[in-house]
């Protein structure tokens, strides 16, 4: 079973030291925009040093050789995985793949799908979609794949059918996860740790649940055994 990831979403190395002190074991840890952007690429060397696990969410969008030329920095970096956003394109996600794996040849490059934030009523309405949001997902996992790459991110409430539609070693990255006592926020495609196993997530990305809680190791501790099912919520 995967380890969670969680999402470090503070703009502090400080807070990020603080935050990481607190555990006395390896973590999967998710570098984003504001901490990536506050930092710099310093900022992986120094969590790469306390021993942990990164994936970088920069979810690059843009032409092929701008996204290409990127990834060609992202590569050099010391991380487990990193993504781009599947709307750009087939040639896109190709361009990404080669930059990224020729640097770092056994880290996963995954692309986001439909963010988890989005509800049917937005695919339909903003996108003027004429897919539903899981029809639309599981349109951009296929381009993925065809594009060669290791997995995307996605709700929990997709797994299965890209998996079934996709692939099984397919690779389903799921944030959107919540247990019933935490509050409702801007996430609109929400599932339990539990939920997420059920419907064959590979990884859960879990971000303030357990970064605002008052004990961040504890509420960490019984996310992963419920995840991993040694107990119930
Ligand atoms: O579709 C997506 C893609 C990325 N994310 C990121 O995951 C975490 C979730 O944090 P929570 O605090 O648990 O909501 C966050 O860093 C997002 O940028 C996502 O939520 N949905």
């Amino acid at each position: 079973m995967n380890t969670p990831i969680i999402a470090l979403d503070f703009r502090e190395y400080e807070t990020v030291k603080e935050f990481l002190g607190r555990f006395d074991e390896k973590l999967f840890v998710k570098v984003g925009l504001e901490l990536y952007l506050s930092n710099g690429p310093k900022i992986i060397e120094e969590i790469r040093q306390m021993g942990h696990d990164i994936f970088l969410d920069l979810k690059l969008y843009d032409i092929p050789n701008t996204v290409g030329k990127a990834m060609e920095g992202i590569g050099r970096l010391d991380i487990q995985m990193t993504n781009v956003h599947a709307q750009g394109g087939t040639a896109m996600m190709k361009r990404a793949l080669e930059s990224f794996k020729d640097g770092n040849p056994d880290g996963k490059l995954i692309a986001v799908t439909q963010l988890t934030s989005m509800t049917d009523e937005m695919v339909a309405r903003e996108q003027q979609s004429v897919l539903s949001l899981t029809e639309s997902v599981v349109h951009y996992s296929k381009l993925a794949q065809q594009a060669g790459l290791d997995g995307v991110v996605a709700s929990p409430l997709e797994s299965e059918i890209i998996h079934e539609k996709v692939g099984p070693e397919f690779l389903t990255v799921t944030p959107g996860i919540r247990l019933e006592e935490d509050s409702n926020d801007d996430q609109a495609r929400v599932v339990t740790p539990a939920d997420a196993r059920n419907r064959k997530s590979d990884y859960i990305v879990v971000g303030r649940s357990i970064t605002q809680d008052k004990d961040p190791v504890d509420k960490y501790n019984r996310i992963k055994a419920i995840w991993e099912g040694v107990t119930v919520e």
